[in-house]
This record gives structure tokens, C-alpha cells and sequence, in this order.
């Protein structure tokens, strides 16, 4: 898509401020701002890009290429970025903590309060300055055991959101030596910027801790060989860290006190990160406190803890459990996908909606939806992959805050986005694999979000005759009610309420 041109007069401004005015439009990006300046008016050339339906809007030959029908697949690195950026606070869980010990004789102990961990006065002091008056529920149990001596290591697994980089962040800082000036902490993250997420979290919480200091070893951060490296704390991707470490040893792994392993989930799903950390973890020394962190526990991820934590104690959180219980299920069957819209907009116009999300498997689907609401004068955004995390994450808060109250995607936030007011999805395409089955994982993401925390919602499945099949192995999955609805039946879609 080629950028686009405005040209026009006004007071010098920077061409950050450009961005600023822009930012309300997510789908605009300012490239360059020339400034001319001639008898006293100064002229503005901004060259800006246009992403998403805007683009389709212009340019008719995206229906034509190959690219448009492109399905999404879910990054599990991107995923995780977009859930910082747009958590506003700790997620909460009503399980319990499971504890499993390496050695099952020893005290439990568990903290309520941050005081009790007996922390160094500038620690604390930052802690409380971000906000945290207790410890979550994971770090009532995990500080104990990160900070305990002699250092134990720590398998902890729990969702998103729950407070496990802060414990880790807390457990870097609190052992650091200040008096020292060579890498004491180290911390693999899957990503470059994942990396500096939680870099932000060591200066925030370390804001008082003057004396502690954090760098990259990220792609693009290019240190000469044999430099004295003095920061006490390194976060890196496992590949520019063995680079450092023993190419360019830039890094003493035997003077590492602690070493983590953040979004293990995330990390094994990298080609080749499972590797390059066991190379790092082989040539640590054996008082080095080793943790690893993970937002799921499915079994690759546990085989591999167990290969790289040595005697670790383990700590779970399960997640709240997605169900079906709340929500009500409808379908519709219709020849095609003008039919389909149809259908829709029959029960746009029957029912009151809040807040949809709408479903489509593909970015071409999505992007022809997209243009059709528009064009019918709906207030629609249009989230799929080919965005970059910061936009996904603005279309997500404008769609938060309400300025959109139709939500079209794909498979790119079927999982872990929440946007609470949500109590309509739609299933303009159904979930499938590659093998062409329900994919039944999806559908339970994408609709078991409305019905969360005890709220109703309602979920429609646009359904071509062709797939009926494939929605009725969804019904008998999840045992749970299906009803068909007639879209020409007014009556019926007025008496649907949620
Ligand atoms: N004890 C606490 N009290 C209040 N807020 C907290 C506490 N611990 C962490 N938080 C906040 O909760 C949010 C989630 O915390 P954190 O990032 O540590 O979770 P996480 O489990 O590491 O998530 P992810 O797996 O996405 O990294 C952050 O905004 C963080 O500042």
C-alpha cells in the first residue's frame, strides 16, 4: 500500500505531534514530516501510512491477492506483549495455590504482607511506589522460596497477569551486590521486546535502588568484545545472550547468582531457544538460584523445566476455568457469505447489542465484513494479524473505551484478550483445523469469554449448510444446547435477551 500525502499549513510542531494527532486513528501511522517554511507560514508534508480497512477502502485488488486469505495464526510472543501493554491490573484466581516441595519436610512458610519478607528499605519503597499494597496470591507463596537462604530454585506456573515477573523483578533486585560491578542476575525472555517489558518493571520497582542497574542483550544492542560490562542486571533472547556469554564474553556465567527464565511456554515454542538456554543453564555454577516461569503447563513445557531447574520447588496456580454454562448458543443456516450478512445485520437490527465481537477464519473474510458493516454505516474496527502489537493493542483500548462497539477478527485474539463488556460473539465463520474438524479449543475461547464471571451472554454461529456437521460435533463436545434461528423470524430474534 503506498503512503499517502497531506500537505498543509500551520505553528512548527514536532513530528512526534503528528503522531500524537494520529493516534486516535489507529490505522494511520505518520511516516515523515517535512517543514517548509515560506514568508512566514510554514508548510507541513506528512507522508503516512494506511493500515487495515482503510486500505481496502482504497485499493480493490486486496480482494485479488493471496495474502488477504491468509489465516492467522496465534503468536504466542505477541500475544503475550499485547497482554502487558493492555493489563490495567492484577488478574485474580479463586483456586488455590498448589505447593510441591522439593523437600516436603521443611516449613511452608507464606507472606502476607511485603514487610514480612524483610526487604531492603529503597525495595520496598519502590514496591509500594508502583502501587502494590500485598502480595498476589502466587507471591504470597513464591517470595518466601525466591528469597530464602540458601537460594532454592522455583518452577512456578500460573496465568498472565498474576504477579509472577514482579516476584522475579523483586528476587533479581533483592540479591543483587551493589558494591559489585559485573552481571549478577541474568533473565532470558523469549523476545526482544519482551525483554524490555520486564526491564521496565527492574527500573520501576528499582527506581530508589540507585545503585542497581539493568541492560539489554537483545539483537541491535552491539557491545565490542571485551568491554567491562558493569550492570548487575542483564535481561536478553537466549541467542544475543550465548553470543555475549561466549563469543564476545562480554558475560561471566560463573559469577551469575540468579538466573531466570521467563514465558518458558513462549520460549520453547522458538526454534532453537530450548537450546541455546540449556547451553546457558549448563555453565552457571551450582549455587546459582535457577527459577523458570510459565503461564501454561502443558507437557513439553514441564519436560523441559525438569531438564533446566535442578531440585526445584513447585508452585501452580490453575486458571479460572472457560465454560459454556452462561451462555447462550444459537445458529443460523445460510447458502453464503452475502447471506450470512444478512443474517446478521437482521439480528443487529432485533436485538440490543452493547458490544460484539465478531469471528471470521480468514483476513480476507474479516476485511470484507469489515468494509460491508462500514459501508451500512456501523461503527466497526477491524483487528487481524498483519497489525503490529501496538496497534492491535490501540484497537483493543479504543474498543475498551467503547469508541467501537463491533470488534471484527480473526483467530488472532481468540484467546486472552478481555474486554468485559463483551456479551455478544458472533461466529461469522466457524473454528476449524487444518484437517478441516471443529476446533474445539478455539470455539471455547472465542464465545467463553461473554460468559465470564458470572455473566450471561449470547454467541451466534453463522452456519453454511455444509457445516452443519461440524457444528453438531460442537454440540455433543461440550454437551451443551445449540438452538437454530430463523433470521427472517423478528418475533423471535426481538424475544432473544440477554
Ligand atoms: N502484589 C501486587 N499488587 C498489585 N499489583 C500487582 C502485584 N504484583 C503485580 N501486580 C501488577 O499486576 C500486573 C501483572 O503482574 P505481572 O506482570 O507481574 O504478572 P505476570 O504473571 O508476570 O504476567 P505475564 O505472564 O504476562 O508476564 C502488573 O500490572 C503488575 O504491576
Amino acid at each position: 500500500m503506498p503512503p499517502a500525502l497531506i500537505n498543509c499549513q500551520g505553528p512548527p510542531l514536532p513530528a512526534q505531534s503528528f503522531n500524537d494527532s494520529f493516534t486516535g486513528y489507529p490505522l494511520l501511522s505518520v511516516r515523515t514530516v517535512e517543514m517548509v517554511r515560506d514568508t512566514g507560514i510554514i508548510h507541513f508534508t506528512v507522508l503516512f501510512d494506511i493500515h487495515c480497512f482503510s486500505s481496502i477502502l482504497l485499493d480493490d485488488s486486496i480482494h485479488n491477492t493471496e495474502e488477504a486469505d491468509e489465516e492467522d495464526v496465534v503468536d504466542l510472543a505477541a500475544n503475550s506483549l499485547l497482554n502487558k501493554l493492555l493489563r490495567q491490573s492484577l488478574v485474580e484466581s479463586s483456586h488455590r495455590v498448589e505447593v510441591l516441595q522439593k523437600d516436603p519436610s521443611s516449613p511452608l512458610y507464606s507472606v502476607k504482607t511485603f514487610e514480612e519478607l524483610r526487604l531492603k528499605e529503597e525495595l520496598l519503597k519502590g514496591i509500594y511506589a508502583m502501587g502494590f499494597n500485598r502480595p498476589s496470591k502466587i507471591q504470597e507463596m513464591a517470595l518466601p522460596m525466591m528469597l530464602a537462604h540458601p537460594p532454592q530454585n522455583l518452577i512456578a506456573q500460573s496465568q498472565s497477569g498474576t504477579g509472577k515477573t514482579a516476584a522475579f523483578v523483586l528476587a533479581m533486585l533483592s540479591r543483587v551486590n551493589t558494591l559489585e560491578l559485573f552481571p549478577q542476575c541474568l533473565c532470558l525472555a523469549p523476545t526482544y521486546e519482551l525483554a524490555l517489558q520486564t526491564g521496565r518493571v527492574v527500573e520501576r520497582m528499582g527506581k530508589f535502588c540507585v545503585d542497581v542497574q539493568v541492560m539489554y542483550a537483545v539483537r541491535g544492542n552491539r557491545i565490542p568484545r571485551g568491554t567491562d560490562v558493569t550492570k548487575q542486571i542483564i535481561i536478553g533472547t537466549p541467542g544475543t545472550v550465548l553470543d555475549w556469554c561466549f563469543k564476545r564474553k562480554l558475560i561471566d556465567l560463573t559469577k551469575i547468582r540468579v538466573f531466570v527464565l521467563d514465558e518458558a511456554d513462549v520460549m520453547i515454542d522458538t526454534q532453537g531457544f530450548s537450546d541455546q538456554s540449556i547451553r546457558i543453564q549448563r555453565a552457571l555454577p551450582s549455587e546459582c538460584q535457577m527459577l523458570l516461569f510459565s503461564a501454561t503447563f502443558e507437557d513439553s513445557v514441564w519436560q523441559f523445566a525438569e531438564r533446566i531447574i535442578p531440585d526445584p520447588n513447585v508452585i501452580k496456580l490453575r486458571k479460572e476455568e472457560l465454560t459454556l454454562n452462561n451462555i447462550r448458543q444459537y445458529y443460523v443456516l445460510c447458502e453464503n457469505r452475502k447471506d450470512k450478512y444478512q443474517a446478521l445485520c437482521n439480528i443487529y437490527g432485533g436485538i440490543t447489542i452493547g458490544q460484539a465481537i465478531i469471528f471470521c477464519q480468514t483476513r480476507r473474510n474479516a476485511k470484507w465484513l469489515t468494509v460491508e458493516m462500514m459501508q451500512d454505516g456501523h461503527q466497526v474496527s477491524l483487528l487481524s494479524g498483519e497489525l503490529t502489537v501496538d496497534q492491535r493493542a490501540s484497537i483493543i483500548q479504543r474498543f475498551r473505551d467503547g469508541k467501537e462497539k463491533v470488534l471484527i477478527t480473526t483467530n488472532v485474539c481468540a484467546r486472552g484478550i478481555d474486554v468485559k463488556q463483551v456479551t455478544i460473539v458472533v461466529n461469522f465463520d466457524l473454528p476449524v483445523n487444518q484437517a478441516e474438524e471443529p476446533d474445539y479449543e478455539t470455539y471455547l475461547h472465542r464465545i467463553g469469554r461473554t460468559g465470564r464471571f458470572g455473566k450471561k451472554g449470547l454467541a451466534f454461529n453463522m452456519i453454511e449448510v455444509d457445516k452443519l456437521p461440524l457444528l453438531m460435533k460442537i454440540q455433543d463436545h461440550f454437551n451443551s444446547s445449540i438452538k437454530q434461528l430463523d433470521p427472517e423470524d423478528m418475533d423471535e430474534i426481538e424475544k432473544i435477551e440477554y
